[in-house]
């Protein structure tokens, strides 16, 4: 049985080109698209099990990067976004009409990861940008029903995808989370 991890990873990884410099990220409405201009490539680009990132039909997990904020800019229809869940870290815009989340927002100044948007890549209509290089929050798709004896079979395939399975983030990443909180506490 082939274990589906995301279309735009199943058949294979597609390295980045080195030079991205942005494009737009454009939702699924076919009437009024919501349109999101991004300047500059992503950055610590993943896939993510986790429930709170948004998938496309049918994927076991998000593919999700993230960019300065400054340099995400709603370009047309913004009129359609509206937070997922304003209670949580990490707010997502995501299109009332075809649900596709189009950034995730941190507003709190102390987050580790404050002043960095969360995007989808797959939704830039260009090409090029950052491929994927880990896997975050693997354990995390049993919550979204994932059957546990599954989590092999689909962990050896992130492997050979290339995308190294962690159960949060990558080392580097936590490494970074743990510095910022012990720079916080001695502050
Ligand atoms: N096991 C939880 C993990 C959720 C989680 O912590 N997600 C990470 C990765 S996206 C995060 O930073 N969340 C912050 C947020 O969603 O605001 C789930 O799947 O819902
Ligand atoms: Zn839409
Ligand atoms: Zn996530």
């Amino acid at each position: 049985m082939t274990v589906h991890i995301h279309p735009s990873i199943d058949s294979g990884v597609k390295k980045g080109s080195g030079s991205f410099a942005g494009g737009t990220l454009v939702c699924k409405c076919k009437d009024r698209p919501v349109k999101v201009g991004i300047k500059g490539d992503v950055a610590h680009n993943h896939a993510c099990g986790c429930t709170k990132c948004w998938k496309p039909e049918g994927a076991a997990f998000s593919v999700v990067a993230v960019v300065p904020r400054d340099n995400v800019s709603v370009l047309e229809n913004g009129d359609k976004l509206q937070i997922v869940d304003t209670s949580a870290a990490i707010q997502r815009y995501a299109c009332k009409v075809c649900g596709t989340h189009m950034y995730g927002r941190i507003e709190n100044k102390g987050h580790p990861f404050y002043g960095l948007d969360f995007i989808h890549p797959e939704l830039f209509t260009e090409g090029g940008w950052s491929a994927p290089g880990f896997a975050a929050f693997v354990s995390s798709v049993i919550e979204s029903g994932v059957p546990p004896a599954e989590m092999t079979g689909i962990r050896s395939r992130l492997k050979e995808l290339g995308l190294e399975p962690y159960d949060c983030l990558s080392p580097p990443l936590m490494d970074a989370i743990a510095t910022h909180v012990a720079k916080s506490k001695a502050a």
